[in-house]
């Protein structure tokens, strides 16, 4: 009897602490101190590794931009870039009025993955271990965001640029871009998380085949497995290209993340909560966020306009 209370405590407990999870900002880690992660020492050490920027724009419109910027290394993460992202991350869980992310490289390509740089200088074990904590860490709260995301993946997306762009709720693909896992070829497997959300995007035979074969996926084979969810126009750059691609994505998001911010924030919840989560706590944190629309602005206006949906 004393085992079965203890055991329902314990269940609600966890419970509580998913739903808090979804719901308060800056709580979406995997590893924290009891993993032997420790943020600070980790952010000091990879400030040593400067170069490149990572860029926030937040619009009106409720979408933001992130751009990884470090086009004279292929926009690769170099040990600041990789802080900044955390930052940028923290400012987009601060966000109440978002309603989604553009995930972008500069320049016309998305991300080549770590500075082999940085890289060579970290290769021993321990920091290793580090570095793949901290960027799971802000990678998985990337995914978590009450934000709609979108990779949009111009040139290529490699190593860790392809494990970032599965941080993302969707990616559409310029023509003639390229998502390609080269860890194999470098004597790696993903560590920043790209592993287990390929598998969840692709299913396991196929993240086998990508992984295992470290293949080039070009926006038909994209779509065809289910990586890409769109493909977009590439201009020539004399076209005006970067902005011409945005403004592409952008239309794309809006069929989804149009609409007022606390549904469309929502939404993200419910599905995230529904992905993640077993079924009955998926269910009862279902409730909770409706919990918070019904009844709300966009619902009354939506019932005294009497709308039909034809
Ligand atoms: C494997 C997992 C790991 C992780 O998850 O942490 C990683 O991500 S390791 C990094 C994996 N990425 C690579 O190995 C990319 C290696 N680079 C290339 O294959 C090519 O540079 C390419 C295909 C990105 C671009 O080729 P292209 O001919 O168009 O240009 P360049 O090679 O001349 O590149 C221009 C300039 O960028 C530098 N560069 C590119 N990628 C990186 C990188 N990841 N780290 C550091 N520097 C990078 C390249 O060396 C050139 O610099 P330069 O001074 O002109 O030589």
């Amino acid at each position: 009897m004393a085992l079965c209370a203890l055991r329902r405590r314990l269940l609600r407990s966890s419970c509580a602490a998913w739903s808090r999870l979804l719901q308060r900002p800056s709580s979406g880690c995997v590893y924290s101190s009891v993993h032997g992660f420790h943020q600070d020492e980790i952010t000091e050490k990879l400030q040593a590794f400067p170069g490149g920027s990572v860029d926030l724009l937040q619009q009106e419109s409720g979408i933001a931009v992130l751009t990884i910027n470090y086009p004279s290394r292929m926009n690769a993460f170099s040990g600041s870039m990789m802080v900044e992202l955390e930052e940028r991350v923290s400012q987009l869980e601060s966000w109440t009025d978002g309603k989604g992310v553009i995930v972008r490289g500069a320049d016309g390509t998305f991300c080549s993955g770590s500075d082999l740089t940085a890289v060579r200088a970290i290769s021993n074990p321990q920091d290793g271990m580090k570095m793949c904590m901290f960027m799971q860490n802000a990678l998985t709260r990337l995914l978590r965001l009450p934000l709609i995301s979108v990779a949009l993946v111009e040139g290529r997306a490699l190593g860790g640029g392809a494990e970032l762009t599965t941080a993302c709720d969707f990616r559409l693909m310029a023509s003639g871009s390229v998502i390609q896992f080269v860890h194999k070829h470098m004597g790696l497997v993903p560590g920043w998380g790209g592993a287990a959300r390929l598998t969840r995007i692709v299913g396991s035979r196929n993240a086998l085949k990508l992984l295992g074969g470290a293949l080039k996926v070009d926006p038909e084979l994209g779509l065809q497995i289910g990586l890409a969810d769109g493909v977009v126009e590439a201009p020539q750059a004399a076209e005006g290209g970067a902005g011409v691609v945005l403004q592409q994505a952008e239309n794309w998001l809006s069929h989804y993340a149009g609409g007022a911010a606390p549904v469309i924030r929502a939404v993200k919840k419910v599905v995230l909560s529904g992905g993640e989560l077993p079924l009955s706590e998926a269910l009862r944190t279902e409730k909770d966020v409706f919990g918070t629309v019904w009844g709300g602005p966009a619902n009354l206006q939506a019932l005294a306009s009497k709308s039909k949906h034809r």
